[in-house]
């Protein structure tokens, strides 16, 4: 920021949540940014007088996330999304919207953790050395969605990087005994989520070929982590017209 420059206005959305008081410690904190409001479940906690927000962030749940989208971009603001449960039919739903809306930005990111991001990097590199690839997810019991948006675009990104490389199904002559003991399958990669008392948010991507495993393993340990992220997409969303996915393009 010049010294000049006016602060960027941000409003959040699910602003008591886990994540919600996250961000507002985080944009409360920054000396670029302004806090205008605070939002939970039609609850408005905080709203400054000073003007209306120029960016929005979403931390609420797959539920609401769409109306809060297309509301906001109605109303020419731009979005940093954290939210998860983003399918590509609701990614074109948003991408419509935004048509009619060229200036503003929306980025969505399933992860803003800069490790998360880079492990999900790797994975995409590795994909295509090994003939197997699963993924197992662990969570906090009071996450609300399974598989974790992190897990889906991991899957999503392996799933992509072998369909280049030319490699097929993966080796699997195993029957399932028992309805979802393989997993989830997405786009042929086996996503499996635990949920348990003492976790946070945690991954492991298992790579095997003939006499050799590679495990990439993530761990976000406390939800500061995905703060530097979100300050990020909250500062560049604004330059960003259109949709964005993942923070990856902000970190090169
Ligand atoms: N992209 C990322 O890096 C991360 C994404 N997440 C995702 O963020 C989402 C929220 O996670 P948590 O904060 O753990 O959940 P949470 O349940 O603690 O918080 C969600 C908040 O949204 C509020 N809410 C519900 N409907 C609303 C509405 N219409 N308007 C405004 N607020 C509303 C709820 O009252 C609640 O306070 C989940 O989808 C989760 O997977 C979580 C961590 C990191
Ligand atoms: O709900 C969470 O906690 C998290 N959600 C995101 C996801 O679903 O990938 C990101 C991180 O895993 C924490």
């Amino acid at each position: 920021m010049t010294e000049s420059a006016e602060p960027i206005r941000v409003g959040v959305l699910g602003a008591r949540g886990r994540m919600g008081l996250e961000v507002c410690k985080a944009v409360d904190g920054a000396p670029d940014l302004e806090l205008v409001a605070m939002i939970d479940q039609g609850d408005v906690l905080f709203s400054a007088e000073e003007g209306h927000a120029q960016v929005l962030v979403d931390f609420t749940s797959p539920d609401v996330v769409m109306d809060n989208l297309r509301w906001a971009i109605e109303h020419g603001i731009n979005v940093v999304v954290g939210t998860t449960g983003f399918t590509e039919q609701r990614l074109d739903q948003v991408r419509g919207w935004l048509a009619a809306k060229p200036g503003v930005g929306v980025l969505i990111a399933p992860n803003f953790g800069i490790a998360a991001v880079l492990m999900m990097q790797f994975a995409a590199k590795a994909a295509r050395y090994f003939e197997s690839a699963e993924i197992i997810e662990q969570h906090h019991p009071r996450k609300f969605d399974a598989p974790s948006g992190t897990a889906t675009r991991t899957a999503q990104v392996i799933a992509a990087a072998r369909a280049e490389a030319g490699l097929g199904p993966m080796p699997d002559a195993t029957k399932e005994e028992v309805e979802g003991a393989r997993g989830a399958n997405i786009d042929g990669v086996r996503v499996h989520a635990v949920r348990s008392a003492g976790l946070l948010a945690h991954q492991e991507v298992l790579f095997g070929t003939d006499g050799e495993i590679l495990t990439i393993r993530h761990d976000s340990l406390d939800r500061v982590s995905f703060m530097p992220g979100v300050l990020l997409s909250v500062r560049n969303v604004g330059r960003l017209p259109g949709l964005t996915i993942g923070i990856d393009s902000l970190l090169d």
